[in-house]
């Protein structure tokens, strides 16, 4: 009855975030890497939000003070963009605004895993990677990787959340079969979802995107913000299965469920329940 009643509270929670996002409609910068922009942009505007893919460190201290928060993933990172990257998540912090992580395949290199730990020094809000990549994080080591890809269950990296959280400051999200957020103290899980997700690229960017656009709307509550984004993005991948043949199918038809979630469904259907 307990769970219950708390997964009726966090449905009732993902669809102020849906609904709000609907009506606010913030101004997300997303420095991201190349093969997510176009899943990531859809999915912000799908959801309700505006996205401006504007990484050019000339522009960041003209555009970054109207966002309403900034989003910065390392997938294709260069030399040249890091500047950039840093030049924003610095002034996000300075300005009090949100601003989110993705330290995607941080395991591929040793220049990837040192910027990551440079950006963390910039207080990101929220932190979110697939279990690899928060393993590594919290380690702060390379070892086996598979680039974008997780190597492990998102369970296996449950404690290494909670240490990255603990020492960064930041909400901790880990994706996988099931998406963990932690504080470093309380841990939640969101169980919606499935496999298939895995096989679209940029799903992770894009979920991480949706977590920047959800904390844009509360930035006082990032730790609701992750887990509700977090579900709300794989129960549009549920509801988009529904009319997929593929991965191919599954991009498109996840978009469109995002676009049109209602409230009936998002309160039957979101699943999160605490873990601690
Ligand atoms: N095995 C799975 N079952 C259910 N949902 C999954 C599974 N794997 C990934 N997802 C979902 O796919 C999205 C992207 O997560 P993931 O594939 O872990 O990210 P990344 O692309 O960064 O590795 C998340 O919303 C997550 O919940
Ligand atoms: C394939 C690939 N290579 C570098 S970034 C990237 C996209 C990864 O996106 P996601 O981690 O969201 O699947
Ligand atoms: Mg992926």
């Amino acid at each position: 009855m307990a769970a219950q009643e708390e997964i009726n509270t966090w449905g009732s929670k993902s669809w102020t975030y849906v609904s709000s996002l609907r009506q606010q409609s913030p101004l997300i910068q997303c420095i991201t890497n190349l093969v997510s922009m176009d899943l990531m942009a859809n999915t912000l505007l799908a959801a309700g939000a505006s996205p401006a893919m504007i990484h050019s460190i000339l522009e960041i201290p003209d555009f970054t003070p109207h966002t309403q928060a900034v989003l910065i993933n390392v997938g294709t990172l260069t030399p040249e963009w890091l500047p950039a990257m840093k030049a924003a998540g610095g002034l996000a912090n300075q300005l009090g605004k949100p601003w989110v992580l993705d330290p995607a395949a941080v395991g591929a290199s040793s220049f990837r895993l040192k910027a990551c730990l440079e950006l963390i020094e910039l207080k990101p809000t929220v932190i979110r990677g697939n279990g690899s990549e928060i393993i590594s994080l919290s380690m702060a080591s390379i070892g086996s990787t598979k680039g974008a890809d997780s190597l492990h269950e998102s369970s296996d990296a449950v404690e290494a959340a909670k240490s990255l959280a603990k020492s960064s400051g930041a909400i901790v999200g880990v994706s996988g079969s099931v998406d963990f957020v932690t504080d470093g103290q309380r841990v939640v899980g969101a169980h919606n979802g499935l496999p298939m997700m895995q096989k679209i690229t940029a799903s992770g960017c894009a979920v991480t995107a949706l977590i920047a656009a959800f904390v844009a709307i509360d930035p006082t509550r990032p730790f609701e913000a992750t887990a509700s984004a977090f579900s709300v993005f794989s129960l549009a991948g549920e509801i988009g299965m529904g009319l997929a043949k593929g991965p191919a199918s599954l991009r498109m038809h996840l978009v469109d469920s995002l676009h049109g979630l209602d409230q009936e469904t998002v309160l039957e259907r979101v699943k999160i329940t605490s873990f601690s």
